[in-house]
Parts: structure tokens; C-alpha cells; sequence
């Protein structure tokens, strides 16, 4: 496969925010509200995979089988589906992105950092797992998603704690990491969101 051109993505240098938190931590939830209010393009890596099932593709039902049993997608396969979806969003002329689910593992966000640009901030939605599996159970019922059951959540949170834990303790080494905790309203989130985005945008 040939080289995806970053050019037009680097020279925009616009922020980059990595959103992180466990499966059902609000993530979508407080994006929604972050693109509300400051325009920023919303990027579920989730949703870049689940588009990419749903497209049919060969790589989209190797995909299926990695998600269903909640494990993580090679890292080249997922920072591709950003890397486009960026691209076009800058075409459009983007001022900035939130990185939603992604990195899930410290290698992935060395890789995009490196290749891209570093992340402003990474948001930390800090959810204790009991209230996630409540969520994720509260979802199943309109989400249509095949992880929303109680094995494939079990599997996510382990993921989550092997894998993307690290991630945490890795930006918090950094100084970028903002720790929430989101067990509260969403409102209540909301609030400790915009502080910090706020803080950071000013210093653009
Ligand atoms: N960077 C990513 C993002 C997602 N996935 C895969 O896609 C699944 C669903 O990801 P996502 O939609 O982000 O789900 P959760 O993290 O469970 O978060 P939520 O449902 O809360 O959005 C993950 O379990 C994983 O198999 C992945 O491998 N790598
Ligand atoms: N009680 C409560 N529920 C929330 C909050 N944020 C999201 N939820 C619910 O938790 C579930 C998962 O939220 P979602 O935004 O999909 O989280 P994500 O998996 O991290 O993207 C959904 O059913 C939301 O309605 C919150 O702040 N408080
Ligand atoms: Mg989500």
C-alpha cells in the first residue's frame, strides 16, 4: 500500500485531543457536547472500525471477529482509518480533532504522535467498572452493537486494564494527561471538560 501523504494534515497544525476512558465511560457522550461548543471534528475509532465492517470490505470481516471478542485491532489498521478520515476532515477545513477510544495501547499513540503531530491533551474519563458494566448493559438495549454483551464487556474491561492503562500512566508522565472523574452528571463532566479545553485553546 502506498504511503498516505500527511502533508496537508501537518501543515494545518491544528489541536489534536486524544479522549480515553473505558468502554461506556461517556466518551461519545461528552464529544458530542465538546464538538457542540467548539467545532472541533469528532473521530470514534470505533465507529471508524464499525464503518469499516459495515462497508463489506475484506479488511472490515477480519475485523469483526478481533472486535467481537473485544481484543484490539493491529495498530496499522486502525491509524490508517484515522489518518483518511483526518485528511478529508481537513480538506473541509477542520480546526481541530478529538481522537475518541484512541490510543489503546502506548505503541499507538507513540506512532500517531510521531507521525502526525503530539496531542495537545489527553482527556481521561476515570469510570469505576462496576458503573461501566451498568452502562454498557443500559446501551445494549438500543445500541445494536454486538460488543454490548456481558462477555464481550468482560473482555473489553480487561483490554482496557492491560492495555490502555499504561496509556494513562504514559501522558501522566508527559504533564498532557486530565484526569475526570465521570461518574457524576453528564453536565457536571461537561463543566470540567470545557475548563481545561479552554485552558489549552487560550495558549494557541
Ligand atoms: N483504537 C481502537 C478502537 C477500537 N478498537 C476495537 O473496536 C472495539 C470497539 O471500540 P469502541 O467503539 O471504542 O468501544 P469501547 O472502547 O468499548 O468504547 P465505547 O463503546 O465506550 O465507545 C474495541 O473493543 C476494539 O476491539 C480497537 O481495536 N482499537
Ligand atoms: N450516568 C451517566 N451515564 C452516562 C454518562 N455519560 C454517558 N452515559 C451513558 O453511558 C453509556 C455509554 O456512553 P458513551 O458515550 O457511549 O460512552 P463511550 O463508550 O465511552 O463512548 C450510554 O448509555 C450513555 O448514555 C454520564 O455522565 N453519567
Ligand atoms: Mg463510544
Amino acid at each position: 500500500m502506498a504511503p498516505i501523504d500527511l502533508t496537508p494534515l501537518k501543515t494545518a497544525n491544528v489541536p489534536i485531543f486524544f479522549i480515553v476512558g473505558g468502554p461506556g465511560s461517556g466518551k461519545g457522550t461528552q464529544c458530542d457536547k465538546i464538538v457542540a461548543k467548539y467545532g472541533f471534528t469528532h473521530l470514534s475509532s470505533g465507529d471508524l472500525l464499525r464503518d469499516e465492517v459495515a462497508s463489506g470490505s475484506a479488511r472490515g470481516k477480519e475485523l469483526t471477529a478481533i472486535m467481537e471478542a473485544g481484543a484490539l485491532v493491529p495498530l496499522e489498521v486502525v491509524l490508517t482509518l484515522v489518518k483518511e478520515a483526518m485528511l478529508k476532515a481537513v480538506a473541509k477545513g477542520s480546526k481541530g480533532f478529538l481522537i475518541d477510544g484512541y490510543p489503546r495501547e502506548v505503541s499507538q499513540g507513540v506512532q500517531f504522535e510521531n507521525e502526525i503531530q503530539p496531542a495537545k491533551l489527553v482527556l481521561f474519563f476515570d469510570v469505576a467498572e462496576d458503573t461501566l458494566i451498568k452502562r454498557l448493559l443500559h446501551r445494549a438495549q438500543t445500541s445494536g452493537r454486538a460488543d454490548d454483551n456481558i462477555d464481550t464487556i468482560k473482555k473489553r474491561l480487561h483490554t482496557f486494564t492491560t492495555a490502555t492503562k499504561p496509556v494513562v500512566d504514559h501522558y501522566e508522565q508527559q504533564g498532557k494527561l486530565v484526569k475526570i472523574n465521570a461518574e457524576g452528571s453528564v453536565d457536571d463532566i461537561f463543566a470540567v471538560v470545557t475548563t481545561n479545553l479552554d485552558k489549552a485553546t487560550s495558549k494557541i
